[in-house]
């Protein structure tokens, strides 16, 4: 059974068309990146998930239940870190575990889950007093309570320095080792390239791609740089590199261990088939593979001849 199963939905406000006839599947497991440029309707896809908004069409099942006639049933087996909310500034932090603690029927230790968020020193100091990533890291130990099957984070880093960012990384793999699938949305391609088995990529309300980082990275034909050493450098075997028709530039570097740079739109193994027939002994080569930072750009801008999927 998957996790989360997107059908055919579609969401209108008024004329603006928020979501368009999408379907993807989340499975049972897995941690899922969900991603897209602002106002592509992630957080309304999430909203709709958690039955805080109604589909114009189409539906949502987690766990195979309808997420409009299940909803209770879902929210109790679902941790949920929303987009924009606020914690309670007048009351501590141990006081808004109790209270989600309470809601969800659980029986969480609020003291451990804040330490597994490094909040454990606050607790009961008053949220109006926290900095914008202690309310992140206390809204997200309420999303832990009761050991939820599925977590849904939106955007998580919100406000989260570097070693926050680290942590959340390490409690959605923690999370994820206990059994829990993990959906999120992000905007930070580093923490989502981290964490996620797969990702799906949103564009003006349909998904334009739903596979794994390397597979996304495969699709997307955006050019390798490719650094050859090699045992001397031969001009003739620059030049004759620099002719081939895919090659887009030819640098070269001299030194201990020379190498010749080269970016190219085609094959990478022709061009170290062309640098040995030319005479020179290839000692190495590297390559440097497409960040999904330029797999997103390819998806979501309108460079589309580069993406190939
Ligand atoms: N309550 C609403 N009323 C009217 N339009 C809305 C409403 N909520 C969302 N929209 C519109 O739906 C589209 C999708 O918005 P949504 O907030 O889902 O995008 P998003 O991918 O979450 O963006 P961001 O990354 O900025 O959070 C946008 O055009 C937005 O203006």
């Amino acid at each position: 059974m998957s996790a989360i199963a997107v059908d055919g939905l579609t969401k209108r406000y008024g004329n603006t068309v928020a979501l368009e006839d999408l379907s993807f599947t989340v499975r049972e497991g897995e941690v899922f990146g969900f991603l897209g440029p602002n106002g592509a309707g992630k957080s309304t896809t999430i909203n709709v998930l958690l039955d805080f908004a109604r589909p114009t069409d189409g539906e949502i099942r987690v766990f195979g239940k309808d997420v409009r006639a299940e909803s209770r049933e879902i929210r109790r087996r679902t941790g949920v870190l929303p987009e924009g909310v606020e914690t309670y500034d007048r009351l501590t932090a141990r006081q808004h575990l109790e209270f989600a603690i309470d809601s969800k029927d659980a029986d969480d230790d609020p003291e451990h889950l804040l330490s597994r968020v490094g909040l454990e020193e606050a607790i009961d100091r008053k949220a109006g007093g926290y900095s914008k990533g202690m309310s992140q890291r206390l809204l997200l130990a309420m999303a832990l309570v009761g050991e939820p099957d599925l977590l849904v984070l939106d955007e998580p880093s919100t406000g989260l320095d570097p070693n926050g960012a680290r942590e959340m990384r390490d409690l959605v793999r923690e999370e994820n080792e206990r059994g829990a699938t993990v959906f999120f949305s992000s905007h930070i391609m580093e923490q989502v390239e981290a964490v996620c088995d797969r990702v799906g990529i949103l564009r003006d309300g349909e998904m334009v791609a739903v596979d794994t980082v390397s597979g996304l990275q495969d699709s997307v034909t955006t050019g390798a740089t490719l650094r050859v050493s090699v045992d001397r450098i031969d001009e003739g075997a620059v030049e004759r590199v620099r002719s081939m028709p895919e090659v887009t530039s030819v640098d070269v570097e001299e030194g201990q261990t020379p190498a010749i740079v080269v970016a190219t739109e085609g094959s990478k193994t022709a061009v170290i088939h062309e640098i040995e027939d030319a005479g020179c002994e290839v000692l190495d080569f590297s390559t440097d593979d497409t960040s999904l930072e330029e797999v997103f750009r390819a998806y979501t801008t309108d460079r589309r001849e580069e993406v190939s999927a």
